[in-house]
């Protein structure tokens, strides 16, 4: 069976970079791709939209296409959306299916700060995604981790449930949420870095437009 490939993330609002890396990854690493919305994102502020919002933008992108697909499971659970308690939960549904959390490379930079870090590996492997624009180095407890287990061939992610970590060089995208959401504030119209769904319903992009804002 194909390995999963989850692809979390706070998606206030999901853009083009988005879309684009998970759907390279799918290609790259021949796994289904799911995006995965936190519920209380644990290292940052509360996001803009709430998680409804946030979840009615995603069905919107992922229209038309029947690669990407939508996992919610983070949103059912209350507290901070550790990823350590969503990789145990998912091992336990998935036997031995391969099991990738695909981190952004500035998202990968931050791991050692994360719950429980190294235990991730025990429940997935984890492939990181070029970002252009981050100047993210590793820790060196970072490094040490991932020394004796970086594969550079996709196929090897198949063979075993987790342990591995891989770099895919995807196409660089220099979009981030950030920017997106400071446009939509100055009443600007940032139309070609979102995907064309969330503009079918003006309301959809209404919590970032400053004059909608309650
Ligand atoms: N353009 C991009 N290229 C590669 N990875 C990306 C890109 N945008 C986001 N990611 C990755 O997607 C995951 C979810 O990101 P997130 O939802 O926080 O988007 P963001 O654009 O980084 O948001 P913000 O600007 O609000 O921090 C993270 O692992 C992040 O590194
Ligand atoms: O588990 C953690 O400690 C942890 C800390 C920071 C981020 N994460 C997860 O990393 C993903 C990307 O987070 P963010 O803030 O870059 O959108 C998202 O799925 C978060 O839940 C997880």
């Amino acid at each position: 069976m194909k390995p999963l490939a989850l692809f979390g993330g706070t998606f206030d609002p999901v853009h083009l970079g988005h879309l684009s890396v998970a759907w390279e990854a799918s290609e790259l690493l021949d796994a289904e791709v799911r995006l995965m919305p936190a519920n209380v994102p644990p290292h940052r502020n509360a996001p803009t939209a709430t998680p409804a919002q946030r979840v009615a933008m995603l069905n919107a992108a992922l229209q038309g296409q029947g690669r990407l697909t939508l996992d919610t499971r983070e949103l059912r659970r209350e507290g901070p959306s550790y990823t350590i308690d969503t990789l145990r939960e998912l091992r336990g549904e998935l036997g031995d299916r391969p099991l990738i959390l695909l981190l952004g490379a500035d998202a990968f930079a931050g791991l050692p700060s994360w719950q429980s870090w190294r235990e991730l590996f025990e429940y997935a492997h984890i492939g990181v995604l070029s970002r252009p624009g981050i100047d993210a180095a590793w820790s060196v407890d970072l490094a040490l981790e991932i020394l004796p287990r970086r594969v550079t061939d996709p196929r090897l992610l198949h063979e075993l449930p987790a342990g591995k970590m891989i770099e895919l060089a995807v196409t660089p995208l220099e979009i981030s949420a950030t920017r997106i959401r400071e446009l939509l504030a100055e009443g600007r119209d940032p139309r070609y870095l979102l995907p064309c769904g969330l503009f079918d319903d003006p309301s959809v992009l209404a919590p970032y437009r400053a004059k909608d804002k309650r």
